[in-house]
């Protein structure tokens, strides 16, 4: 059978990048960011945050970002009439950003062609399970409990056109206790993620990797 509809090119990853220039996406409390700053200024990750913004104006995490000192643009400033993603992009690129990291963000976007395979999302499971529409915050660790599944974890991937399918960069797992509710889970998958973006920032910046279809290898 034959398709009409235009197909996309498979994701690759950049080039190595020495020291990248990180462009970080919240919608939430920006405790995604604030690690990502941690592990920097600690000396584990050879980095710069250069952006920060979000989906909406009233994300907790733009202040706290601010109060750190963190180069933040307002979401309110994005003119009507102009999308998203288009507004995101143009703020990303006017900073000559290397890697955009998608820190608790809420919303789909529309990634660029300069931009393909240089966008990195974290979610609170072990994906592809219980990602996708809806699947965010608590939501996501109430369907695990929910499922009865007994390990759960994180994924770093690289954001592909729709919510959590693009090819796995990577995950970290954690048990799912008997007596566990979602807070508890969130926080001992919270232990995982604080390592995992870091690490999966420290793999696509070595350029020492390559996708196969979905699946990463060694370059
Ligand atoms: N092009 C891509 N954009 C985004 C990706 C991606 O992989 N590709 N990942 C998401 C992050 N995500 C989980 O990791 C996620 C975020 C939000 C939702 C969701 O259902 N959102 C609601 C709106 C919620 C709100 O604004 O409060 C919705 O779309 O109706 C699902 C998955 C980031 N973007
Ligand atoms: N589907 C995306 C998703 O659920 N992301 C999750 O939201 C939290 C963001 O917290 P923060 O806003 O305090 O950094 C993080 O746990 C992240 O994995």
């Amino acid at each position: 059978m034959s398709s009409d509809a235009p197909s996309t090119p498979p994701l690759r990853l950049p080039p190595a990048v020495r020291r990248p220039r990180l462009g970080v996406l919240i919608s939430g409390g920006g405790t995604t960011l604030l690690n990502l700053q941690d592990e920097i200024d600690a000396g584990r990750l050879d980095a710069e945050i250069v952006a920060v913004t979000a989906s909406r104006a009233d994300a907790v995490g733009l202040a706290r970002a601010k109060q750190r000192g963190l180069p933040v643009a307002d979401p309110a400033d994005k003119p009507a009439g102009v999308g998203l993603s288009e507004h995101v992009f143009g703020y990303l690129r006017d900073h000559r950003v290397d890697l955009v990291c998608l820190a608790g963000f809420l919303s789909l976007l529309h990634i660029p062609e300069d931009h393909r395979g240089r966008v990195l999302n974290i979610h609170p499971s072990l994906l592809p399970a219980f990602g996708g529409l809806g699947m965010y915050g608590n939501r996501v660790h109430r369907a695990v409990l929910e499922s009865g599944v007994r390990v759960s974890g994180c994924t770093v991937h690289l954001a592909d056109e729709a919510y959590d399918t693009g090819p796995i960069l990577v995950q970290r797992c954690c048990p799912v206790e008997t007596d566990d509710t979602a807070d508890s889970l969130k926080r001992r998958v919270w232990e995982q993620e604080k390592t995992a973006f870091p690490d999966a920032i420290r793999l696509v910046a070595g350029g020492r990797h390559r996708l196969e279809g979905r699946r990463l290898v060694r370059a």
